[in-house]
């Protein structure tokens, strides 16, 4: 079985796969659009099986590492594999294996939905009807409807349905819920899980929603400014990152001094600290450095994954 060693900044040890193969392999990958460095040397390896979140700020590199894996751009330096072939070199055969999903979903706006349906059977080998049955099922589509006419829920269950349809070995869903409302996001989750226990598909789930990745992630990959930052399954991301709590009387340490330190907030007179890697001992630091009382508490993944963003940038979060 693998085994997902936890990471925070390179080098980054994780253990392959029974095979030995990885559904996605960079090395050293950078993206460069101009003055912009967009993917910085990313040395990034996903095995195959489960749900791996990729998250990360705005601009991160995200979208441009999924334009890489699929072929639609060039490294400027380095090299990408996906289910082990150069992602320059991907054949017809190689993309039936992948799917893929966006907060785009691209579908040619004046085919009916049965037209589309008829369309992706002829082309994908492994088309499972069942599949698209079950996932399909949730939204109330009609065959005759137009894909424009389809409201954005629907578009994006529509979209999903296919491409789970299509028995993908990797499917990669980038935003795939934007936009969408309570009610169709769970069915979205409920439908992508339930496809991945009985498919065993790999699936890579990008997204700024962190209680979607906490429903489903097996691991959690953070990019930022096109660096691999952590790769470990989400609780254990959660459990490296602490909250305290602290009263100081006089003046509070230096933010330098702090160890591990990602965020600090006064809110109404306490200090909030958020710290990476910091055990019981940060409480004695804490009392040591002044303080009258003190509170540890736990963290969920959206505020720790939001401070260790936070850190690096400039200026945030420090009060
Ligand atoms: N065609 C382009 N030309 C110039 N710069 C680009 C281009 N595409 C992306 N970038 C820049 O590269 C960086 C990474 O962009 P990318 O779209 O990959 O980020 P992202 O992580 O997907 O962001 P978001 O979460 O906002 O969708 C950004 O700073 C962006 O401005």
């Amino acid at each position: 079985m693998a085994v997902i060693a936890p990471h925070i900044a390179a080098p980054y040890v994780i253990t392959a796969n029974d095979d030995g193969e990885y559904v996605i392999e960079t090395r050293a990958l950078s993206k460069r659009y101009g003055r912009k460095l967009a993917l910085d040397g990313l040395d990034l390896r996903i095995p195959r099986g489960r749900i791996h979140a990729i998250v990360g700020a705005n601009g991160a590199g995200k979208s441009t590492l999924f334009r890489l894996l699929l072929g639609f751009l060039a490294p400027s330096s380095g090299s990408a594999r996906i289910l082990g072939r150069d992602s320059q070199r991907l054949t017809p055969d190689d993309r039936g294996r992948i799917g893929f999903v966006n907060e785009e979903h691209t579908l040619p706006e004046w085919m009916s939905v049965a037209a589309v349906i008829a369309m992706q059977r002829h082309h994908y080998p492994r088309w499972n009807q069942a599949t698209y049955d079950s996932v399909a099922g949730n939204y109330h589509l009609l065959p005759e409807q137009k894909v424009g006419q389809l409201s954005r829920g629907e578009r994006a269950g529509f979209n999903l349905a296919l491409a789970l349809a299509q028995s993908p070995e990797l499917l990669i869903l980038d935003e795939p819920t934007l936009g969408l409302d309570v009610v169709a996001k769970r069915a979205f989750l409920e439908s992508l899980l339930h496809t991945n226990l009985s498919e065993r598909c790999t699936v890579i789930y990008c997204s700024h929603q962190m209680e979607e990745i906490e429903r489903v992630a097996d691991n959690l990959i953070v990019l930022e400014r096109g660096r691999l930052r952590n790769m470990s399954p989400p609780d254990e991301f959660c459990a490296r990152v602490g909250h305290w709590i602290a009263e100081f009387p006089f003046r509070a340490p230096e933010a330098a001094l702090v160890p591990g330190l990602l965020q600090v907030q006064q809110i109404d007179g306490l200090h909030h600290y958020l710290v990476l890697d910091q055990g019981p001992d940060f409480e004695h630091f804490l009392y040591a450095a002044g303080a009258r009382s003190v509170h540890g508490m736990p963290v969920s993944l959206d505020r720790a994954v939001n401070g260790l963003l936070a850190q690096n940038h400039i200026g945030a979060g420090r009060g």
